[in-house]
């Protein structure tokens, strides 16, 4: 049994990016110097912005942002993994990009990631989103190695959709990441449950570092950063929606354990019967 200290960074990142990459830095140092071998950061560390306007006069692309040289710097100083849960980003195509770095010891980019899912909802109470009018979606699933086993990445709404995590554990993924910014209505109906089924439905840790708090553009998000252990239970969890570390310890034999103990990965069947509606 080899197990793995790691760090889930929460935080409450504002509508300047200089300022949150200094916030999420000291926190990383913070983490790597208490031991953690691998840190993770929440959705869209270097700008919480919902104003499009200034969104889009803030964003730069990947080559002129700091952000990702700084991140990948920062991995190579401290010799750990680092997942910058995401970062928003400018697109070649003049949209958003929504997208996990995954950096190793060597300060090596291991994987990129953008997110699948566009956060298009009405959850009542006057709050909408419309992540897809700014934001180009991803189509591509990405895992590597980190924390000594292999790692599934993913993005706060993609949490809802479990093919996504079924396919990244059938790939061989141990552990799943979940950076998100999670509504607060969302986040006290269905953080914890939705994060404990994916776990349990592929045996796997989940990693789950939060956006939490009242953010400088006025949006609040539900914080509880949180890590489930593969038979589902909760190893961690931050009590609210303060910046803070969560800490914890994981081990990829574990995984292999529950899925030995229900192997369900592995039936899957084909079906047949109602299709997708048109
Ligand atoms: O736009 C940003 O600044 C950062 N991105 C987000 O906050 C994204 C898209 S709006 N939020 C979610 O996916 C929340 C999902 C959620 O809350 C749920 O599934 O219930």
């Amino acid at each position: 049994m080899s197990r793995v200290k790691v760090a889930l960074i929460q935080m409450r990142s504002g509508t300047d990016p200089e300022r949150n990459l200094d916030d999420a830095e000291a926190m990383i140092r913070e983490a790597a110097g208490q031991g953690a071998k691998f840190v993770l950061t929440p959705e869209t560390t270097n700008l919480v912005q919902k104003d499009t306007q200034r969104l889009f006069e803030t964003l730069k692309s990947p080559v002129e942002d700091p952000a990702p040289i700084r991140f990948a710097r920062l991995a190579e100083a401290l010799k750990i993994d680092l997942l910058a849960g995401s970062f928003a980003l400018l697109g070649a195509d003049g949209r958003a990009v929504n997208r996990s770095h995954l950096f190793g010891p060597d300060g090596e980019v291991k994987a990129l990631y953008d997110k699948i899912h566009m956060f298009d909802v009405e959850i009542g109470g006057g709050e909408s989103w419309k992540e897809s009018a700014n934001y180009k979606p991803g189509d591509r699933a990405a895992i590597a190695d980190a924390a000594g086993m292999k790692v599934g990445l993913s993005i706060c709404y993609d949490l809802r959709f479990p093919y996504l995590y079924r396919r990244l554990a059938q790939a061989g993924a141990l552990a799943l990441t979940v950076p998100s910014a999670f509504t607060r209505p969302t986040g006290r109906a269905h953080w914890e449950v939705l994060l404990r089924a994916r776990a349990i439905e592929t045996g796997s840790w989940v990693l789950a570092p939060a956006q939490g708090g009242r953010h400088e553009d006025g949006r609040k998000t539900w914080g509880h950063s949180m890590v489930v252990g593969p038979w589902g239970e909760v190893v961690g969890a931050l009590s609210g929606d303060d910046p803070g570390i969560l800490y914890a310890e994981i081990d990829a034999e574990e995984a292999l354990e529950a899925r030995r103990r229900i192997p369900a990965l592995s039936h899957d069947r084909e079906i047949t019967g109602p299709g997708k509606p048109a």
